[in-house]
């Protein structure tokens, strides 16, 4: 679904070059949901931007679905942490999700299906023509997460999405990305500094080492597919990963490098 191939990006500004990725190799398989963590500055956001066809890569190249990514691909929805800036407040929550299906070209009927029934899968039904102003920060993102599910994306894209909700509102987006992606099969890819978060999500963590970024590990995380937030969290396992991840964060903020022996990545 989604091929990375040595992914370097390198910003120019100023008079000064920043290397924010050094060199990126990874794939990920269609319907799988794959998180990457790193420390903060590490690139993350400079990866998803050049997977989402925002920014252009100094060298290698992102594949997605056999085509070369030079601009924002058809396929594929972005979630970004900021809701408040990425819903327009003079639309209704409905004519937000609406939007980018009208630029698909969708007939009216089913866009009005599509807004209809991702509003209902993120808890939104009753809320149509409200605008993002009168809503909280975690329905808001509930509305950004709608906006992209309406789109019927291949890959759903998600940087850093619930950064700035409270815990519990948290702790429901996050069962609802798990329950989204259980029922639609989409891929994701989803960015997060939070290691609980990464374990909690995803079929494998990958490991980012600090800045200029190369992968500095892949962590399958071999927890049952149906999870919840007492259980799961509590699990032996998770206990178990959680604390091999904080460990390779901790080992990439101190500097450490992936070895060309490491087969791990
Ligand atoms: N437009 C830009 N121009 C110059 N340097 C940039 C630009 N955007 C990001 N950088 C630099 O690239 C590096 C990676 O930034 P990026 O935002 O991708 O990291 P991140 O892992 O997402 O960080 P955080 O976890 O703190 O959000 C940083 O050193 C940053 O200062």
């Amino acid at each position: 679904m989604l091929d990375v191939q040595g992914l370097q990006k390198t910003y120019y500004g100023s008079g000064q070059a920043v290397e924010a990725i050094r060199d990126l190799t990874f794939t990920v398989d269609a319907g799988e949901l794959v998180c990457v963590v790193g420390p903060s500055g590490a690139g993350k956001t400079t990866l998803l931007r050049c997977v989402a066809g925002l920014l252009p890569p100094t060298a290698g190249e992102v594949v997605l679905e056999d085509t070369v990514i030079s601009e924002p691909p058809a396929g594929m929805a972005v979630v970004f942490q900021e809701y408040g800036r990425s819903l327009f407040p003079w639309m209704t929550v409905a004519q937000n999700v609406e939007r980018p299906l009208k630029e698909k070209r969708l007939p009216k009927a089913r866009r009005r299906e599509l807004v209809g029934e991702a509003l209902e899968a993120v808890g939104l039904a009753d809320v149509p023509t409200s605008y993002p102003w009168q809503l909280s920060g975690g329905m808001q993102q509930r509305v950004a997460i709608a906006r992209a599910i309406a789109y019927e994306p291949h890959i759903l894209l998600m940087d850093e999405p619930f950064a700035a909700v409270d815990a519990q509102t948290r702790a429901d987006l996050e069962d609802l990305v798990r329950a989204l992606w259980q029922r639609l099969g989409v891929t994701v890819l989803f960015v997060t500094h939070d290691i609980d978060e990464s374990v909690y999500l995803g079929q494998r963590v990958l490991v980012l080492s600090g800045r200029p970024t190369e992968i500095l590990a892949n962590v399958d995380v071999d927890l049952p597919a149906d999870r919840d937030q007492l259980t799961t969290r509590s699990a032996p396992e998770f206990t178990r990963l959680r604390g091999e991840i904080y460990e390779l964060v901790q080992r990439a903020k101190r500097g450490e490098r992936p070895s060309p022996a490491d087969p791990s990545h």
